[in-house]
């Protein structure tokens, strides 16, 4: 790629602020490769099959495995080989890492984090219980949930419900530091994973539906002090893009462009949510991290004129400094709550004859998104739903959305039947990509809903939602849908449809095998090629969690949370089928009762031996 001098740079933000990019996203700059660090190793680990060395297994978010011990003509035989109560509740919405012979996992609030050493699973190594605030849980929109440690240089990452971020010695538990990364007392909390880059470890912030501006943090891996912190959204006089938003740990100085066009009325974008609670990926060789951010404050678009950028934007950021490479806004003016934060899977993919650096992302609002990720510049947008009615399509000259205008919503007004709901086509849950068929594997929603917007008023650490919305099943009265998705054309190779929505995330492996679990609780693995369910199990509770798989002692296993919640589910949590913000859930969980209940387990999954020796 190449380098782009101060010159360049101006003339890019020039470009970007006249259109001549024309359709797409907006270029701020672009970054030399990848230094040298002391934590390459995470580079090289990840190229470990027998090991999962990260939250989404490698850093392209592929959640993929070449292991192929189990496969599609013996998985039918799979079995409990051990499992373990979470000591929780709540739902578990992770994953485990493995480094080795040590297994490490996170429980959704309170945040326990175990180790166990595969060689004698039946104990644990160690437990680390941090400390407590009390004031998050009343905070956490969608339930208290933990999407999984992160490993980065024997050292263990968590972020716990109350905003502090931890590292500990993977060796022993103990805290190595601590970072304060936000207050409850102010609506933030932190239910994401983090990802270690070089010697920063980079986390997220939730607390969209409490006005929380948005940021995403760097911190060094060694020291726990802040390198760079990057807002969505800024001071309405340059709030295009990096708006004096991306700051220097050190200096507490901006780093990177500034603009000055408003999309923002006022003071608006001090509560204007936009965080940053998904999953991040990493493009070594641009040197890269892509993330979305979430939705504006409030609900109510009635509230908040304007693009209200950058919320419901996909961001790269270089890593070492937070400055803004491109941006791209899936969603102006959200009046749905379609949160961007999904996943960035890093693909590459052949247009006009090239191979092109990609991205591919299923958005909550109902499209997928196939970008390139040198530039930010689409490449191929699809409704991955055909039931997807608040807009038509997309407008090639902008990029934008086309919105029907009947399906806008406003303080005052009910709006009916509009698809997605807010939880949309997909929510958190992640997809897998496998490279052999080329396909994406996702785990999904189909809900409608009626959307009413009212006028709030902002208080610190209350909820700023302003909308009630009723969710229904979508078309063909079912919630849940797993498919085999082409980005590129929008079709879907096959699909299973589930009473539920499938809020767990998606597995795949070299052995043709999609493996995901249901809010009912189902296990199952999936013939890649035809969807047939090759295999299911009924865990302990229903599965909001990420399958991972991992080699020990020449064995394969598959691993997965079992534990009901987040938003899909919380109404079985509090019993008031609503969240803490008021999100009502919908009275979906009406007849979730009737199949399972709450509780913790890991599950973990292999062949008998004898099976597994034989193919
Ligand atoms: O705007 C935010 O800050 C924020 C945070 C979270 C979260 O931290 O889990 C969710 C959402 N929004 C959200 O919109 C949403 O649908 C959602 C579902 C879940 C879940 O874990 O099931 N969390 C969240
Ligand atoms: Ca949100």
């Amino acid at each position: 790629m190449t380098r782009l001098g101060t010159k360049s740079l101006k003339r890019s933000l020039l470009a970007a602020s006249f259109g001549i990019l024309g359709a797409g996203a907006l270029v701020l700059s672009a970054q030399a490769a990848t230094s040298g660090s002391a934590n390459e190793s995470l580079l090289q680990m990840q190229k470990n099959p027998n090991d999962w060395v990260m939250p989404t297994g490698t850093y392209n978010n592929w959640r993929y495995s070449t292991l192929d011990q189990i496969n599609s003509k013996n998985v039918k035989n799979l079995q409990v080989a051990w499992t373990m109560s979470t000591g929780t509740d709540r739902g578990l919405e992770g994953q485990p890492i493995v480094i080795g012979d040590m297994m490490y996992y996170e429980t959704s609030y309170p945040n326990y984090v175990y180790a166990v050493n595969l060689n004698h699973p039946d104990q644990i190594a160690w437990k680390y219980t941090p400390p407590r605030d009390s004031n998050a849980p009343p905070v956490a929109c969608c339930d208290v949930v933990n999407r999984g440690p992160a490993y980065g240089d024997g050292m263990i990452f968590v972020d716990a419900l109350d905003a502090r971020l931890y590292a500990l010695n993977a060796k022993t538990g103990k805290v190595v530091w601590s970072a304060d990364n936000g207050h409850p007392k102010d609506g933030q909390t932190m239910t994401g994973a983090p990802m270690v880059v070089g010697n920063n470890v980079i986390v997220g912030i939730a607390g969209g539906e409490y006005g929380v501006r948005g940021y995403i943090t760097a911190y060094n891996i060694h020291t726990g002090k802040m390198v760079w912190r990057g807002y969505s959204e800024g001071p309405s006089k340059d709030t295009l893009i990096d708006p004096a938003t991306t700051i220097n740990g050190a200096t507490g100085k901006p780093v990177g462009p500034h603009s000055s066009i408003k999309t923002w009325k006022g003071d608006e974008w001090k509560v204007g949510g936009g965080t940053t609670w998904g999953w991040y990926s990493y493009d070594p060789k641009l040197n890269l991290i892509y993330y979305g951010s979430g939705n504006p404050g409030t609900w109510n678009p009635s509230q908040r004129p304007g693009k209200n950028r950058w919320s419901m934007t996909i961001w790269a950021r270089n890593p070492e400094t937070g400055k803004v490479k491109w941006v791209y806004q899936m969603t102006p003016h959200d009046g749905w709550d379609y949160d961007g934060v999904n996943e960035m899977v890093l693909v590459n993919v052949k247009y006009h004859g090239k191979e092109v650096p990609a991205l591919v992302h299923f958005d909550r609002n109902g499209f997928s998104y196939v970008m390139n990720r040198e530039n930010g510049s689409p490449i191929a947008i699809h409704k991955y739903d055909p039931s997807v009615n608040w807009a038509t399509g997309i407008n090639p000259k902008t990029n934008e959305p086309i919105v029907d205008p009947a399906k806008m919503t406003e303080a005052g007004k009910d709006v009916k039947d509009i698809c997605p709901s807010s939880q949309g086509d997909k929510d958190e849950q992640p997809v897998s990509y496998d490279p052999k068929t080329g396909l994406f594997y996702a785990p999904l929603n189909h809900l409608c809903m009626s959307y009413q917007a009212f006028n709030v008023k902002y208080k610190a650490g209350f909820p700023f939602v302003g909308a009630i919305v009723n969710m229904i099943p979508g078309p063909g009265g079912y919630r849940g849908r797993f498919i085999a998705y082409n980005p590129m054309t929008g079709k879907t190779e096959w699909q299973i449809h589930d009473m539920f929505q499938d809020w767990g995330g998606a597995l795949t492996t070299a052995g043709n095998v999609a493996f995901y679990g249901t809010l009912k609780g189902m296990f199952r693995a999936v013939d890649i090629k035809t969807g047939k369910i090759l295999y299911q199990f009924k865990t302990p509770s229903g599965i909001i969690g990420n399958p991972i798989t991992y080699m020990h002692d020449g064995k394969q296993y598959v691993a997965v949370l079992s534990g009901v919640g987040g938003w899909a589910a919380i109404g079985m949590a509090d019993n008031l089928h609503k969240s803490s913000a008021g999100l009502g859930a919908v009275g979906l969980n009406a007849t979730l009762t009737d199949y399972t209940n709450l509780g913790g387990t890991l599950m973990v999954f292999s062949l008998p031996s004898k099976v597994a020796s034989a193919n």
